[in-house]
């Protein structure tokens, strides 16, 4: 339990940088680029600073440290509003059923229809652990420490929360989804789009993208058989979003196809089942009914999030051990968001 989720600053570029390295490119939030991401954390101090309690165009960028050597071995990110000052395009599949009655036949065809449904939402992304800290509770820890974020600025973000998963391409970075569709009006292959996305983002794409609906049935069956199906590294991304409630409302990356899924803010389970709880002070001693928890206090750029042992006082109030309690330099009296490990 040496780990601590805290606001990036612009010192950790260098250690994200080292991290996005390691995700083996097409990450669109973490690109392998050292102007974006000093970009980002740039954006990301912004945000953190803003002033005011209500919605807004923010990025906050998180890092996990190991406090024992100061190493940072993840990353993750919230936006605070998608769609505030470019749109935001997504496809969304449809059923249009037509019936006629000479043939005595009946179709229900698929269609593709590119739309903004989704804008005002916030947005949860750029999840990213150092591959030696895998199946630990820490990807776990990264991803639900936003979720405690939002409840703790709740104002700033919006009713809706979405994920973008990334879609299915193959070994060379190739994607069916795009060779079929996108592919064909931008004279761009995947890979080449996907480097412009990372550093230029999504826009060229909307701009030149048809907007008429495609009929999926158009489609070869490559393209359709990966239409909201995540990318198989993703699946462990997914799985923890479909346990907080995450659910696929048939929204896509206009990209690649892969799956954009959606919960209202509020019920998300971390944000539905954190309490605020007040800290009685560090646990004396080394008692037996200790628990793990997730534990997040303190304000924008002074958020910090740590798993913690704890222990209830009769009067309700939290006793925690004394490296979380150190950790998240508390004192006795404060109050934290505290969530059940899960
Ligand atoms: C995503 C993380 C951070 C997850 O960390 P870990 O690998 O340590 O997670 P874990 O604790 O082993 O597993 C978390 C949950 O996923 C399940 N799980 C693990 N592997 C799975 C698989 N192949 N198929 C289905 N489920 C799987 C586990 O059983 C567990 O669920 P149970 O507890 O129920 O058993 C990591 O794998 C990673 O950095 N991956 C590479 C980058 C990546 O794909 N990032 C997401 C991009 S998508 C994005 O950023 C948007 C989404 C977002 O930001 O949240």
């Amino acid at each position: 339990m040496t780990h601590l989720i805290r606001a990036a600053t612009t010192d950790d570029l260098t250690a994200l940088y080292d991290l996005s390295k390691l995700t083996g490119g097409g990450f669109t939030n973490l690109p392998a680029d050292k102007g974006t991401l000093e970009r980002k954390l740039a954006k990301s101090a912004e945000g953190f600073a803003r002033e005011g309690q209500n919605q807004g165009d923010d990025l906050y960028v998180f890092v996990l440290e190991d406090t024992r050597t100061g190493a940072i071995r993840g990353t993750c990110q919230v936006f605070g509003e998608v769609g505030a000052d470019r749109p935001f395009y997504s496809y969304r599949l449809s059923t249009l059923t037509q019936k006629s009655e000479e043939l005595g036949r009946i179709f229900r065809n698929q269609t593709l229809s590119l739309c903004t449904d989704l804008e005002g939402s916030s947005e949860v992304g750029g999840l990213f652990l150092h591959p030696h800290e895998r199946a630990g509770g820490l990807g776990m820890l990264l991803a639900r420490s936003r979720y405690l974020f939002i409840k703790q600025h709740r104002p700033r973000f919006g009713n809706r929360v979405l994920a973008e998963l990334r879609g299915v391409m193959d070994q060379a970075g190739h994607s069916p989804f795009w060779d079929a569709l996108a592919g064909r009006f931008f004279g761009m292959t995947f890979p080449e789009a996907d480097e412009f996305n990372a550093v230029h983002g999504t826009q060229f794409i909307a701009d030149l993208m048809p907007n008429a609906p495609v009929y999926v049935n158009m489609l070869p069956e490559s393209a359709r058989a990966v239409i909201g199906q995540p990318h198989p590294t993703g699946r462990a991304a997914l799985k923890m979003l479909e346990n907080e409630g995450f659910v696929w409302d048939c929204y896509i990356d206009i990209f690649d196809g892969g799956p954009t899924v959606t919960a209202a803010t509020d019920q998300i389970k971390t944000i539905r089942t954190a309490d605020w709880l007040r800290v009685a002070g560090p646990i004396e001693g080394n008692p037996e009914k200790a628990e793990t928890r997730m534990l997040a206090t303190g304000m924008l750029d002074n958020f910090l999030c740590c798993y913690g042992q704890v222990t209830m006082t009769g009067g309700g109030e939290l006793l925690i051990d004394q490296e979380a309690f150190d950790r998240l330099k508390l004192e006795s009296g404060d109050r934290v968001l505290s969530v059940p490990r899960g």
